[in-house]
């Protein structure tokens, strides 16, 4: 028996997924409760360690996430928008922490999270590395200096099997652009220029998005003046920085009251 908190990481399979086991299982903190995979996939019922490629470890992949859910202290959980709100359900009944880095997510999905959030812990971070959280205290920072003169472009690059744009960091950065100029991202968001746009209007943030290849994740936060720019640049190079941010993030949840949560307060930045 140990007392290490037990996490649970869903969409076992994905790039995440697959990540965040290794991070898990490398850890001295935490211990591998179980793993999860949608109903159908041909991971289900085969050991985690050999559906990777490595040694057994012990731990089948289910997809019976409640009952998963309810011998862990954590789920970790990157998967997709309905994928998560079923989940939030299930892991405020089991009375675990959920960390949800899944992005793409609908203000109304957003909204539906939080009478999960009234039972259990949610962090949630389109983003949940050190650097990037960063980044956002920094761009709300600049954003608050700098008057309407700068214009104010989020640019973003990723692998060419991501779903959804702009990113959830691009739209994390954006927010804090927003707050940091003290007017809602709403009103202010321009989101995919094409054709005869008209000139671009001030005070309004652009957002741009990149997909190629195996580009891991790369954010440019931009504000050009007049004369000169500051440019704000984060640049992944590796999954194991979102992955030890989540783990982080999961035993930062042991203990606190129930609520919805993000990384800023997990870093305490
Ligand atoms: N917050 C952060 O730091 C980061 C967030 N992400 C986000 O994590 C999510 C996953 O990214 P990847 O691992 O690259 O995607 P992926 O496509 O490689 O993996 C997604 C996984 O979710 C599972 N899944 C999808 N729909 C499901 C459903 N309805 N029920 C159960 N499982 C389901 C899939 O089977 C798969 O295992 C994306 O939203 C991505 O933007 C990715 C990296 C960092
Ligand atoms: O899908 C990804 O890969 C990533 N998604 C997150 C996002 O949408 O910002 C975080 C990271 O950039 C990688």
């Amino acid at each position: 028996m140990t007392d290490k908190p037990g996490i649970v990481i869903t969409g076992a399979s994905g790039r995440m997924g697959q990540m965040l086991i290794k991070t898990v299982l490398d850890s001295d903190t935490a211990r591998l409760a179980g793993v999860v995979e949608r109903t159908g996939h041909d991971w289900v019922g085969q050991d985690i360690g050999i559906a990777m490629g490595g040694p057994a470890q012990g731990v089948i992949v289910t997809d019976d996430a409640l009952a998963a859910f309810s011998t862990a202290q954590a789920v970790i959980d990157f998967t997709a928008p309905e994928a998560t709100l079923a989940f939030s359900k299930l892991a405020a009944e089991a009375g675990c922490v959920h960390v949800i880095g899944t992005t793409g997510m609908s203000e109304t999905q957003i909204a539906d999270l939080d009478p999960a959030a009234s039972q259990t812990v949610i962090v949630r971070a389109g983003n949940m590395s050190l650097g990037v959280n960063l980044l956002v205290q920094l761009t709300r920072k600049v954003a608050a200096a700098l008057d309407e003169d700068f214009d104010i472009e989020v640019i973003e690059a990723h692998h060419h099997h991501k779903v959804d744009a702009p990113s959830g960091t691009a739209l994390m950065l954006g927010e804090a652009a927003a707050e940091g100029r003290g007017v809602s991202l709403s009103e202010v968001s321009d989101r995919g220029r094409d054709g005869i746009t008209g000139a671009r209007k001030k005070g309004d943030i652009g957002f741009t998005a990149i997909r190629g290849g195996d580009i891991v994740g790369e954010h440019d936060v931009l504000f050009a003046a007049k004369g000169e720019r500051i440019v704000l640049r984060h640049m992944a190079t590796d999954r194991a920085i979102f992955a030890r941010g989540a783990l982080k993030a999961a035993l930062w949840g042991q203990g606190k009251p129930p609520g919805a949560y993000d990384m800023i307060d997990v870093l305490g930045l």
